[in-house]
């Protein structure tokens, strides 16, 4: 289970993010849903280590990540909107960084995300869509329980937006926990929560609010 308690974050004077708490459950898919600049991305980089918050708790499966990072490495998985790859290296080399090797769920790995027949390629030569699916096979590299996703079908052509979906679905099905930020309408319906985000604050929707012009109507 995920437990996020309070959470307060400023950059300087401004405060982006505040009173953020909220929690997931094993095989939860939850949705994080806001206009552009109102602290997504903030809040995923809090949740998967990269930032630290000013204030409040994290608790993965009741442990605390904030004050053992290793937590966060052992638990989390982070698909970050700017793609955390190394250009000048091949898909296979950038695959061994993250520790996706010869394993057999490794290969699975590799089959599952369709890199076979990129593993020798430059990463810089990939397309936007080749550079997300390899990311998110990064981030998958050591199984977390738990998949934080920012923005995860950009760039992604229709057949993989629904093959990433399908995938998330298997994920969900094995108990792992995915919160995503999305401006994908068929994403956000997939998901089984959506969180709203507002001025720095999320609101959770009812299943009935659980609907695009609900949202529009929201975010406005
Ligand atoms: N390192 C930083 N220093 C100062 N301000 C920042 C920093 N990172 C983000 N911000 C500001 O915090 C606010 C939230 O940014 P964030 O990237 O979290 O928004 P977002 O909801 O992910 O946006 P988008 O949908 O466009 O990706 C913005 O006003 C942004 O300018």
């Amino acid at each position: 289970m995920l437990e996020v308690s309070n959470i307060k974050k400023s950059y300087g004077r401004k405060t982006v993010l505040e009173h953020i708490s909220f929690h997931a459950e094993s095989g939860e898919c939850v949705a994080i849903v806001g206009r552009n600049g109102c602290g997504k991305t903030t809040l995923m980089q809090i949740l998967a280590g990269v930032i630290r918050p000013n204030e409040g708790e994290l608790r993965y499966f009741g442990k605390d990540p904030l004050s053992k990072k290793k937590y966060f490495h052992k638990l989390c998985g982070y698909v970050p909107q700017e793609l955390p790859l190394m250009e000048e290296l091949s898909v296979k080399d950038n695959l061994r960084l993250w520790g996706v090797g010869t394993r057999k769920e490794d290969q699975e790995l590799i089959r599952e995300f369709q890199l076979e027949e990129l593993m020798r390629v430059t990463v810089a030569k990939l397309s936007g869509g080749m550079k997300r699916r390899l990311s998110i096979a990064c981030a998958l590299a050591e199984w977390p329980a738990i998949l934080f996703m920012d923005e995860p079908s950009t760039a992604l052509d229709l057949y993989y937006k629904e093959s990433i979906g399908n995938w998330i679905k298997t994920y969900c099905g094995m108990n792992g926990i995915v919160v995503m930020a999305t401006h994908d309408e068929k994403e956000i319906l997939s998901c089984d929560r959506c969180l709203l985000m507002k001025e720095g604050k999320l609101c959770e929707l009812s299943k009935e609010e659980m609907n695009i012009d609900f949202i529009k109507e929201m975010l406005a």
